[in-house]
């Protein structure tokens, strides 16, 4: 069995699998059949709205209200995933991004082969996590770049058609970055339970974290799949990184979230994004904001394409409890701290077997 701990074993492409799949109503290859779909149980997928917790950056950055501020708190807390309003990062940029995201995954395959993912690397166009033969596999092709910081990027994987996808690239990239800033500071003051403990916590420290915003952007493209319920976009899993800032591209849903061991399809309010808490936040805060595990589900008849923008420490970070929040004799750090580094060697090498790699950190 061939297995790697970075990068990935090079598989089919499904946007081109599932053209042939459904035009041809030839059966799904049995590495893309997921029994558990129809068997887990699912809230809220017959057409309600179940929106996850609803953030207004407009209210968080009003100096005379803390209010937005402990709901953001409680959201990390009782959700790990929320939706923010009012995000200012301007229409134009996020509809630049989108249409040339969508433009991307639209030229023929040989087209973006041009810019695929080279053994052992993340970057590029291909698959994320495939790390062995016998694995399943998501029905979503996926093309990964690294764009923060600026020198971190390897331009042999961004494309030149469309034309002005770099620069939408880099504009869009820096709006977020300045946001997910502003965000990880409300998070980190209202990381205390108690609304009088928030002027208490040293935010410069998580900050600090991540400072220089090493930032990830992954851009998922999920084909139809005529028979939807038999397949998964992606896999369920947390995300490593601090916080991710997701858009759904054309506004198709097909995000769902573990609460209380069911599946809850996420349906977000136009123009929002979708924030949710990765696995470092989840060990900075010591346990008390949590990083939920997600999963995407395809659409029988139309595509859908999402773009996440991972914000992750300094290479040379520990991850590892606050300590500001361990001051007090009674509080216990619940995780060990380890360097970043080691940090994703175990995330990795979790995958590889099939363990959750938070629950290798506990105290
Ligand atoms: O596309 C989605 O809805 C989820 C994407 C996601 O979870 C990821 O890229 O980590
Ligand atoms: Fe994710």
């Amino acid at each position: 069995m061939a297995a790697r701990t970075t990068g990935s074993l090079p598989v089919a492409n499904v946007q081109a699998l599932a053209e042939t799949c459904n035009r041809s109503n030839d059966k799904i290859p049995e590495r893309y059949v997921r029994k558990e779909v129809r068997s887990e149980e699912l809230i809220a997928g017959h057409g309600s709205t179940s929106a996850i917790p609803v953030i207004d950056l407009n209210k968080l950055l009003d100096p005379q209200s803390l209010e937005e501020c402990v709901k953001l708190a409680s959201a990390c807390e009782n959700w790990g995933f929320f939706q923010l309003i009012n995000h200012g990062v301007p229409d134009e940029v996020i509809a630049n991004l989108m249409n040339d995201i969508a433009e991307f995954f639209e030229q023929p395959l040989e087209a973006k082969k041009a810019y695929s993912q080279l053994p052992n690397s993340l970057e590029g166009y291909g698959q994320s996590f495939v790390v062995s033969d016998n694995q399943k596999l998501d029905w979503c092709d996926r093309f990964f770049l690294l764009v923060r910081p600026v020198e971190s990027r390897d331009l042999r994987f961004w494309p030149t058609t469309p034309a002005s996808f770099r620069h939408s690239v880099d504009v869009y990239s820096s709006e977020v970055a300045k946001l997910s800033c502003r965000l990880l500071e409300f998070m980190a003051k209202g990381v205390g339970a108690e609304p009088t403990s928030l002027l208490g916590i040293c935010e410069a420290s998580l900050l600090h974290m991540f400072q220089g915003q090493p930032q990830g952007l992954r851009m998922n493209y999920y084909p139809p799949c005529r028979q939807a319920n038999k397949v998964l976009g992606m896999s369920p899993h947390t995300d490593a990184a601090g916080l991710t800032l997701l858009l759904q591209v054309n506004d198709m849903p097909g995000l769902q979230i573990r609460r209380d061991g069911k599946w809850f399809t996420v349906d977000a309010v136009e123009g929002a994004f979708i924030v949710n808490v990765g696995d470092v936040l989840e060990i900075v805060s010591n346990g008390k904001y949590r990083s939920v595990e997600h999963r995407a589900v395809v659409h029988p008849d139309r595509e859908r394409i999402t773009a996440a923008v991972f914000h992750r420490p300094c290479q040379d970070a520990v991850v590892g409890p606050l300590p500001e929040l361990l001051k007090d004799g009674n509080r216990k750090a619940k995780y060990r701290s380890v360097g970043y580094m080691e940090f994703m060697r175990r995330y990795y090498s979790a995958k590889l077997d099939g363990r959750n790699h938070l629950e290798s950190t506990k105290n």
